[in-house]
């Protein structure tokens, strides 16, 4: 049977509920059980400016994100998604301006923020559960094995515990890559394009999954995407990058009561994003 089918099997048609489930119990155990949307960590971006050598990516660009929601960061290629998410992490610094998270100023990565890039970079040497693992670890701290347990089986890869990365598809990895950040209890998750290499029906599971976590673990997502249907189906809003260096050109409001990808509220909220992105010039 192959990895795929195992979690197919594992996940049965109660999956959900048991995923719910993990959701609680590892908020529970990262000592955040309380921790829902209104306290999630706020992010505020101020003033920033970019300068690489003769390219000012942008200048003077403001951003906030609000406790729990997720904003999505979308715009033409080049036009600095991944240098702004860069600064969020602190992955890189600003030419000039700040970024705060949760009142506290970012002046490099911290477990807290944790990153998912569009490649899962998994650890190959070492199984499904030791790169879940890694985060605890590289902290000094002994991974507890039950918490380890909870957060595979919210992303669904509790089957596969002791298999070898090499043999996870393309969607099985980024579930792993998801659950090493989430081993981090982070406050902020900052996710640069994480599903674009997948297909479509595994892109679509993903991003349902990655609703359920955010909401349940009560963080605050900042998500960089190229698809405008991801951006609209995923954020509570969607901020519209023009080319550099126009920064936020405009950011859309998305009515998330009726969050589905065909009805009719999605499909106004898309044309009025794509209309956007026409105007700052799509490519
Ligand atoms: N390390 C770097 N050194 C020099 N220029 C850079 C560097 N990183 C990014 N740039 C430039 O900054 C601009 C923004 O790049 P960035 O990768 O942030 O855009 P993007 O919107 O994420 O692009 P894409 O959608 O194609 O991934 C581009 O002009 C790019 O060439």
């Amino acid at each position: 049977m192959s990895l795929e089918s195992r979690v197919a099997t594992d996940d049965g048609g109660d999956e959900p509920d048991a995923r719910s489930d993990a959701a609680s119990a590892v908020g529970a155990d990262a000592g955040n059980a309380d921790r829902r949307a209104d306290d999630a960590a706020p992010i505020a971006a101020s003033d920033l400016t970019k300068r690489y050598d003769e390219t000012l990516v942008f200048d003077g660009l403001d951003l906030s994100v609000d406790p729990g929601e997720v904003c999505c960061l979308l715009g033409p290629s080049g036009c600095g998604k991944t240098t702004l998410l860069h600064l969020l992490a602190g992955l890189e610094d600003p030419t000039d301006g700040r970024v705060e998270i949760d009142g506290e100023a970012v002046t490099g990565p911290d477990y807290r923020w944790g990153v998912v890039f569009q490649d899962p970079l998994l650890y190959p040497w070492l199984s499904v559960r030791e790169n879940v693992e890694v985060g605890p670890r590289l902290r000094g701290e002994e991974p507890d094995p039950d918490h380890v347990d909870e957060l595979l089986e919210l992303v669904g890869l509790d089957g596969v515990a002791e298999a070898d990365t090499a043999d996870l598809s393309g969607g099985m990895a980024q579930r792993a890559s998801l659950a090493r950040t989430l081993a981090n209890e982070p406050e902020v998750l900052l996710l640069d394009e994480p599903f674009s290499a997948l297909d479509q029906l595994t892109k679509m599971e993903l991003q349902d999954e990655l609703l359920r976590i955010v909401d349940e673990l009560g963080v605050t997502a900042v998500f960089v995407t190229h698809d405008i249907d991801e951006a609209v189906y995923l954020g509570d809003r969607v901020a519209v990058m023009g080319p550099v260096p126009a920064g936020i050109e405009h950011v859309e409001p998305i009515d998330t009561d009726t969050r589905s990808r065909d009805d009719e509220a999605f499909l106004s909220e898309r044309a009025a994003v794509f209309e956007r992105l026409e105007a700052v010039g799509l490519e």
